[in-house]
């Protein structure tokens, strides 16, 4: 764990802000001159607030009370940039052996042929890196933070400078980075399709201000979520693979409530999240007939938010998880829409895109039916 309280005057700036990073991916949210930088900064050693705690595990990293600063480089931090920062000069071997040098000689950390193997370097172990891809450069700069048998990893907008192609390549070894390694990852971005895959808990940061911390299916399905955008709202649900249909479908099981969505990636018996984004829900009291979406999730309402326009917020606890809608105020009163009401969301399949949904690593084989 990863524990944060900071107070930092930067000009006409102030830092002023607590939080907890447990294992798994914290995602610091927030838009530009949020503050991001000045914690990351902050937690790299690299700024040293007027006053604070930074505490990981049970090592104290800086109390200011007390006079704790522990240099940059003894903060066992690996780091994984926007730019790989790999050396031009060293093959892929060389430069993620690099990171093997700042491991401490008690500590053995994760394998080389671990690493090699779960980012998938086996083949670019000759290459420099004037050969490879972005994303390849980015595997080889997560397997160096790893063999430095860090005690959190802190990645900064690592995605950033990716095309789409390349984000979607690398993804899935940030969420296996998640799932296997049992330290906090400090995640900055700015991509809400990167918080819903990645994110077990997130911080969202306003004005230098920590305004919303917690479990990222919480925080995503909160209908109060305006530092994230409406546009960008929507929740996670947490389905698994049941089998993939000859005609182009994957059927997923959410809770028990069948989710049917373009074919996933994913075998039958994985665990996936799947993100569906709050305007792509159409809501209705009761149960529609004769109509060509697939997914009718029954549920009932426990928030609504109306914003400053037009639009609103529902959130309603369904079999299947928290889910967010967002729908006009006209059609919420046409439709009387009140918290404890019972209602539909309705889902189009093909509204689902491949980028929303993110394996996890659990792989269950208990569960295979035959192809349908
Ligand atoms: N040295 C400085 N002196 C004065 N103000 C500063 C200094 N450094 C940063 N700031 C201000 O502090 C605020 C937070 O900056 P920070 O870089 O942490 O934001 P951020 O959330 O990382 O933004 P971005 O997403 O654009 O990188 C901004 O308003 C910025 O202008």
């Amino acid at each position: 764990m990863l524990e944060v309280a900071l107070t930092h005057q930067l000009g006409k700036f102030a830092l002023d802000l607590s939080f907890s990073a447990p294992e798994g991916v914290t995602v610091l949210f927030g838009r530009s001159g949020a503050g991001k930088t000045a914690v990351t900064n902050a937690v790299a050693g690299l700024l040293r607030p007027q006053t604070g705690k930074i505490q990981l595990g049970t090592r104290s990293l800086l109390d200011t009370k007390n006079g704790i600063n522990v240099p940059s480089h003894r903060r066992r931090i690996g780091y994984i940039f926007q730019d790989a920062r790999l050396f031009p000069h060293m093959n892929v071997r060389k430069n993620i052996i690099y990171g093997q040098r700042f491991a401490r000689k008690s500590q053995s950390g994760a394998s080389l042929e671990l690493v090699i193997d779960m980012l998938g370097l086996a083949s670019l172990l000759d290459r420099h890196p004037a050969h490879l891809s972005g994303g390849e450069k980015q595997r080889v700069a997560i397997g160096r933070a790893l063999l430095s048998a860090p005690d959190m990893i802190l990645a900064d907008e690592p995605l950033a400078s990716l095309d789409d192609a390349r984000k979607a390549e690398i993804l899935p070894y940030l969420e296996q980075l998640r799932d296997e390694i049992s330290i906090p990852i400090l995640y900055v971005t700015h991509s809400v399709a990167e918080v819903a895959r990645l994110a077990t808990t997130v911080v969202v940061l306003q004005d230098g201000r920590c305004v919303r911390s917690g479990p990222a299916d919480t925080i995503l399905a909160d209908p109060a979520i305006m530092p994230i955008g409406v546009r960008a709202a929507g929740a996670i649900l947490h389905a698994r693979v049941r089998r993939h249909h000859r005609d182009g479908l994957s059927e997923l099981d959410a809770g028990g409530i069948p989710l049917f969505l373009p074919q996933v990636a994913h075998r039958p018996g994985q665990k996936v999240r799947v993100r569906i984004a709050a305007h792509d829900i159409i809501m209705s009291r009761q149960r529609p007939m004769g109509l060509s979406a697939l997914n009718i999730i029954p549920g009932k309402i426990t928030a609504l938010r109306s914003g400053d326009g037009p639009g609103m917020m529902v959130s309603m606890q369904t079999p299947a998880g928290v889910l967010l809608a967002r729908v006009t105020r006209r059609s919420a009163a046409a439709l009387d829409l009140t918290v404890g009401a019972e209602c539909h969301a309705i889902i189009k399949s093909v509204s689902v895109a491949p980028e929303d949904v993110g394996g996890t690593r659990t792989y269950e084989p208990d569960v295979l039916p035959a192809p349908s």
